[in-house]
């Protein structure tokens, strides 16, 4: 069974760290960045690829250097993407004991938290998660259902906001009205 507990988080509103600036770290600013445009990362690493450089702005600090153990400072949240693995566990060492959650690159058992495979169709945000057991099980998952959702998913939010706006009455009434109204929205194969 899958015990991870899925939550979306603001990142506007934390600072992460990343440490690590190739492959594997531009993968994950990129991820950070295309979810949350306006994400607070400082990224440290001794080499920065030329992509990675493009995507510094005044939110996406990048600092060519080793990892300090200052970096960890006022941080909300830690990723680390080098390809120092004695670095990751003496670092997940200390984050550990600091309370600070920590997600390392190839490395699930050193993992706080893992990155999910995201589905984004404008307001729609769906994570995929296979445990673990398959990152490309996940991808396929999310090109499959980024193909079946409509492209007027964004329509059908925004006409549900401004009814569920609208609708007066009771909670429990406005729960009713909002049932019968997406009743028909999700067509169920016939058995
Ligand atoms: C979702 C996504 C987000 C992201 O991180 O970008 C993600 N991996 C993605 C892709 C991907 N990663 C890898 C491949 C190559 C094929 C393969 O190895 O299977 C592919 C496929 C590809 O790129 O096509 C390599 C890999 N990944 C991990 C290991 C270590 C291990 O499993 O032991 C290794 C072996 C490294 C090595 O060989 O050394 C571990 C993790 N990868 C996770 C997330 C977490 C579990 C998520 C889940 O529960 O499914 C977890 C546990 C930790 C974490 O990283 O957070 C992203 C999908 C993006 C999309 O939607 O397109
Ligand atoms: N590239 C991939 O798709 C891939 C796939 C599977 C596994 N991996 C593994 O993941 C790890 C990272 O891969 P990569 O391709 O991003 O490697 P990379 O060599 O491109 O990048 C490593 C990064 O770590 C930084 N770094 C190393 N020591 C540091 C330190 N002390 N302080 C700060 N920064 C430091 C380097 O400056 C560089 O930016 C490797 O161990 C690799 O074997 C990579």
């Amino acid at each position: 069974m899958n015990q991870l507990f899925p939550v979306f988080l603001k990142l506007e509103h934390l600072h992460v760290l990343l440490v690590g600036g190739g492959n594997v770290g531009l993968e994950k600013l990129t991820a950070l960045l295309a979810n949350s445009p306006e994400a607070r990362v400082t990224v440290v690493a001794t080499y920065f690829l030329p992509e990675m450089q493009q995507l510094a702005s005044d939110r996406v600090l990048l600092h060519e250097r080793a990892f300090q153990w200052e970096d960890l400072d006022e941080k909300d949240l830690v990723i680390l993407a080098t390809d120092d693995r004695a670095l990751h566990a003496a670092i997940c060492e200390k984050t550990r004991r600091m309370r600070l959650l920590t997600n390392v690159a190839d490395t699930p058992d050193l993992c706080d938290f893992y990155l999910s495979s995201v589905v984004r169709k404008g307001d729609l945000k769906i994570a995929i998660s296979t445990n673990g057991k398959s990152p490309t099980v996940a991808k396929r998952l999310r090109e499959f259902l980024t193909d079946v959702i409509p492209d007027n998913i964004q329509d059908i939010l925004d006409n549900l906001t401004v009814i569920r706006n609208r609708i007066q009455g009771d909670f429990k009434e406005k729960v009713d009205q909002l049932n019968k109204l997406t009743e028909g929205l999700i067509h169920k194969k016939p058995e």
